[in-house]
C-alpha cells in the first residue's frame, strides 16, 4: 500500500512520521525525495533527501524517473520512481511525505494510493512553528506561508484530514487511518466486502 501524508511547510509531517515510525518501526518505508535545495544543519544525503543539483534533477525528469515531482518556493523536488515500483512489487507498505502539486499527480497515477492532509490548528500557530524550528529566513518563511494558504484549500483532494494540535494525537489518527485502510484492502483481497455486496 501507498499512504502519502501533505500538508503545508511547518504543519509537522516530519516530526508525525518520525513519531509514527518510532512506534511501527520495519512496516512501513519512508520513501526519501529528491530535492535541489541545500540541506539544513544536521540534515544526512541518502537519510533526509537525496539532494542533487538542478541540471541533474532535470536529468531525472526527463529519463521519466520521477514518480511525481514539483518546483516549491525556487526548488525541485520529487519522488525517485524505481525504488517505489520495487517495494510494492515486494509487498511493502510505502509512506511518502510531500506537497500538494505531488500529491496530486501519485492521485492520478496511483488511484489506490491513501491520501492524508495534515492541517494545523490555525495559520497564526504555522508560522510560529516554521520561526521556532528556525530553518528558514523571513523571506522563505513568508513565501511558505502564501503557498500554504493555497494548498489549505486542496485539501477537498485528500481522503483524510488531520489537525496537527498536539503530536501525539496526531500520530494516533494516523495510526487509526493506517490500520483501518490496511484491514479494508486485507477485506476486499479476501473478496470479504464483495460478499456483503451481494
Ligand atoms: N503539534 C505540534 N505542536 C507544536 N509544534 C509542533 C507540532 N508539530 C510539529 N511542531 C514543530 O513545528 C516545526 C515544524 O515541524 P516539521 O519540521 O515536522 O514540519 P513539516 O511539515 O515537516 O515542514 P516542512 O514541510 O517545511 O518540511 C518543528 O519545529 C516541530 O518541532
Ligand atoms: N512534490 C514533492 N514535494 C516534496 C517532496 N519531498 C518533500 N516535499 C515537500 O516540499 C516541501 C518543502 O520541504 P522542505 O524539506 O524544504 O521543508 C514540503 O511540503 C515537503 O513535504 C517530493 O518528493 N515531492
Amino acid at each position: 500500500m501507498l499512504f502519502l501524508l501533505s500538508g503545508p511547510s511547518g504543519v509537522g509531517k516530519g516530526t508525525v512520521r518520525k513519531a509514527l515510525f518510532k512506534k511501527e518501526p520495519h512496516k512501513l518505508l519512508y520513501s526519501i525525495s529528491a530535492t535541489t535545495r541545500k540541506p539544513r544543519r544536521g540534515e544526512v544525503d541518502g537519510r533526509d533527501y537525496f539532494f542533487t543539483t538542478k541540471s541533474k534533477f532535470e536529468e531525472m525528469i526527463n529519463a521519466g524517473q520521477m514518480l511525481e515531482y514539483a518546483q516549491y518556493v525556487d526548488n525541485y523536488y520529487g519522488t525517485p520512481k524505481n525504488w517505489i515500483d520495487d517495494q510494492r512489487e515486494q509487498g511493502n507498505d510505502v509512506f511518502m511525505e510531500i506537497e500538494v502539486n505531488g500529491a496530486m499527480q501519485v492521485r492520478a497515477k496511483v488511484p489506490d494510493a491513501i491520501l492524508i492532509f495534515l492541517l494545523p490548528p490555525d495559520l497564526m500557530q504555522l508560522r510560529n512553528r516554521l520561526e521556532l524550528r528556525g530553518t528558514e529566513s523571513d523571506e522563505v518563511i513568508d513565501e511558505r506561508l502564501k503557498t500554504a494558504r493555497q494548498e489549505i484549500l486542496m485539501m477537498t483532494n485528500y481522503d483524510y484530514a488531520v489537525v496537527n494540535d498536539k503530536v501525539d494525537r496526531a500520530v494516533k489518527k494516523v495510526q487509526t487511518i493506517i490500520d483501518a485502510e490496511r484491514l479494508k484492502a486485507k477485506r476486499l483481497a479476501n473478496g470479504y466486502m464483495k460478499i456483503l455486496e451481494v
